[in-house]
């Protein structure tokens, strides 16, 4: 039987990882802190040695883009210098490593969605951490393969949604940029698309023409005004709670730490032709989550 084993516990996708474990009869065991802290590089390389997985997956990151931007350090040994640990102790047990990494590593001023070949040019210390995160899992072993996503959202964790939802419970209105395109995605969908990978893998045995970077977003793109219409209709479709009124505003109106690109919309295309994956429809997935939430 597979043997999986998840860094980190409590995120968004680690979280959704554990959930649908079950679904493809694999043995799917978590470490996280606070047994296994990210900044103790060697805890990290003993942990993964001591579990001896047959897939290791990191769902572990340092995720706030505009604290990273003074936190550095911090960003840098979370996204880099412990995803290298990882891939050292998958090279060591000779097991495939799957890496989730970010739209955030280009700078969004290409027209039209990225391709995997597009050059990198991160806008801030988040895409920076995370981009020099792929490379040393790329440097370092073999049997890597990189999911760049995009726009996590979940009932499970924090994010851009349910930011929004808990705003709504405090504010009657609310400006939301609307001049960053993007593909929000289901932490549902990535963890299922793993799990379809790595059924694949233990199929067909390791290929070497798995190895290197994909995107895997939800299918069809909007803005961050267009992702909080959305939630806001979605839910008012399923409850009589208040909605803010939303209005469209530019990313000037908003100033914060850390840059975003402006489009970093991702052509899943790569993924679809090696792996047979597709994810759905964003607009398919935020139903479902916002029906967990107002069900939860
Ligand atoms: N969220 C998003 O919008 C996007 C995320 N991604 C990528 O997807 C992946 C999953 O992200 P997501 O699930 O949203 O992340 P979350 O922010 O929800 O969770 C991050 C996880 O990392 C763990 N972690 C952070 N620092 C440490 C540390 N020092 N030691 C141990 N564990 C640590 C956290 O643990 P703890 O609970 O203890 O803090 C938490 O479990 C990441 O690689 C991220 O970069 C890509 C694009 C978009
Ligand atoms: C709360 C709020 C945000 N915004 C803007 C700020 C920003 O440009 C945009 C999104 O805000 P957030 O800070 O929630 O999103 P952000 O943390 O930038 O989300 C990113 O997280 C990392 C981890 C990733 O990898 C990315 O793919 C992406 O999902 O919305 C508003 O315009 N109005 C608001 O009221
Ligand atoms: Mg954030």
């Amino acid at each position: 039987m597979t043997k999986l084993l998840v860094v980190g516990k409590t995120g968004q996708l680690a979280s959704a990882l554990n959930q649908l474990s079950p679904d493809f009869s694999l043995a799917c065991h978590t470490i996280g802190r606070p047994e296994v802290d990210l900044f103790d590089e060697q805890g990290v390389f003993d942990a993964i040695l001591a579990e001896k997985p047959s897939v290791l997956v990191n769902a572990a990151a340092y995720t706030q883009v505009d604290t990273a931007e003074t936190d550095q350090k911090k960003a840098y040994a979370v996204n880099q210098h412990a995803v290298r640990q990882m891939a050292e102790a998958a090279k060591v047990l000779d097991i495939p490593f799957i890496h989730v990494s970010t739209d955030y590593v280009y700078d969004g001023q290409k027209q039209g969605s990225y391709l995997e070949s597009d050059p990198t040019n991160p806008q801030g210390i988040y895409g920076h951490s995370k981009l020099a995160g792929e490379q040393d899992a790329l440097a370092t072993h073999d049997k890597v393969i990189i999911l760049r996503t995009a726009w996590v959202y979940s009932a499970i964790g924090k994010n851009f949604v349910k930011t929004m939802l808990n705003l709504a419970e405090i504010k009657d209105s609310l400006g939301i940029v609307a001049d960053q395109k993007g593909n929000p995605t289901s932490a549902l969908d990535i963890a299922q698309a793993i799990f379809k990978i790595i059924i694949q893998i233990t199929d067909n045995g390791w290929q070497s023409s798995y190895s290197g970077l994909y995107h895997l977003a939800g299918t069809g793109d909007t803005t961050w005004f267009g992702l909080a219409c959305k939630t806001f209709a979605l839910y008012s479709q399923k409850t009589s709670n208040k909605i803010p009124e939303v209005s469209a505003i530019t990313t000037a109106d908003y100033p914060t730490p850390a840059k975003r690109p402006e489009n970093s919309c991702l052509n899943c295309q790569k993924l679809e032709d090696t792996f047979g994956i597709r994810l759905p429809n964003w607009e398919q997935s935020l139903e479902k989550c916002i029906h967990q939430l107002v069900e939860s």
